[in-house]
């Protein structure tokens, strides 16, 4: 029996959340994860370093667990749910790519930062051959306007992306300014468009609301709010909130909301709250993933996480630039001695 789903829901905290947990995921904690949101009906459930395949290194930190004996738990476990990967070319290489089709990854989720598309030609090119279905996003999507997001956003599509996201990466975008985006995206791209939020601004939720309203049909959640920041739409409250809109997923409610409860809480290193870094992160715009990476520079340097924050915002410093959120803390005690 097919199930009908309006929206296809891809869970990320396997993947975003260890950005979180500071990649310290186990196998069988993974393993655990996986299978419950099988169960729960969950298609997507992505399995990556929080900074995609290759990920682990010091620049970025390292994992607990090589990520594709994470990869392999997932996908013995989870049913029939698919198990994604994210790829971000220069970090994770065709390589390993190649190597998580071998272990039964279904999707390649290629990402890169908004203005810089035509990096993911060779790793769009190279998932289609392997016969996985792609995603392409286009991250830190808050940084252009509209018209540069959709001038990338076609590039994804012609190197033959399946679908399009736009990730709010810092959870810095109003619900307005989504709205605007995916009706530009919907009107400008054959394929599906979909939407990753971050809820640094408790606006996670308003947002996916306004994506789906525009017309998004792919959303990102993370169960119980594991990910990067205050993480992402919280998956089991999205879930409660579609049935109320009488939309399907496929997910069955009382199920995810076990998983959360049951498996993903005890995980947590700390509650996912919007503390006053996080809010930080979506006030000034800063990458979500950099929390952990500024606060360890504050303490080092014994400053304020949120000046070190405040700052890497104003400098506009993106994914890839982690080695520049200690020279910013650097510079910043720098001046107050
Ligand atoms: C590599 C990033 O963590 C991808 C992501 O989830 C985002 O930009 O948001
Ligand atoms: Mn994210």
């Amino acid at each position: 029996m097919t199930t009908e789903r309006d929206l296809l829901i891809t869970e990320v905290a396997l993947r975003d959340g260890s950005h979180a947990i500071a990649h310290q995921y186990t196998v069988e904690q993974v393993a655990k994860v996986a299978k419950a949101l099988g169960e729960a009906g969950v298609p997507y459930i992505e399995v990556s370093h929080g900074d995609g395949l290759g990920g682990s290194s010091l620049q970025y930190g390292l994992s607990h667990t090589n990520e594709m004996e994470l990869i392999e738990a997932a996908v013995s476990v989870s049913g029939d749910s698919k198990i994604a990967v994210l790829v971000l070319p220069g970090i994770g290489t065709v390589h390993e790519l190649k190597e998580a089709a071998k272990l039964g990854v279904k999707m390649a989720r290629i990402g890169t930062h908004v203005t810089e598309a035509d990096v993911a030609a060779q790793h769009l090119s190279k998932a289609k051959e392997l016969g996985l279905e792609t995603v392409g996003f286009l991250m830190m999507s808050h940084m252009a306007p509209v018209d540069k997001l959709v001038e990338q956003a076609k590039l994804m599509e012609s190197y033959g992306a399946d679908a399009v996201y736009m990730f709010d990466s810092a959870g810095a975008l109003l619900p307005h300014q989504v709205k605007e985006r995916v009706r530009a995206l919907r009107q400008n791209l054959q394929v599906d468009v979909g939407f990753h939020g971050h809820n640094n601004l408790s606006l996670a939720m308003a947002n996916t609301l306004a994506a789906i309203e525009e017309g998004a049909k792919r959303i990102d959640g993370s169960i119980r709010c594991l990910g990067a920041g205050a993480g992402n739409t919280q998956t089991e409250v999205l879930i409660a909130v579609l049935e109320h809109m009488g939309i399907r997923t496929g997910i069955d409610l009382y199920k995810i909301m076990d998983v959360a409860e049951e498996v993903i809480a005890p995980i947590l290193q700390v509650p996912q709250e919007i503390t006053r870094d996080n809010l930080v992160l979506g006030y000034a715009g800063v990458y979500s993933s950099f929390l952990l990476h500024a606060q360890r520079a504050a303490k080092r340097f014994n400053i304020d996480s949120r000046d070190v924050l405040i700052e890497l915002g104003k400098r506009k410093v993106v994914g890839g630039q982690e080695d520049m959120i200690v020279d910013v803390a650097a510079e910043l005690a720098k001046q107050r001695n």
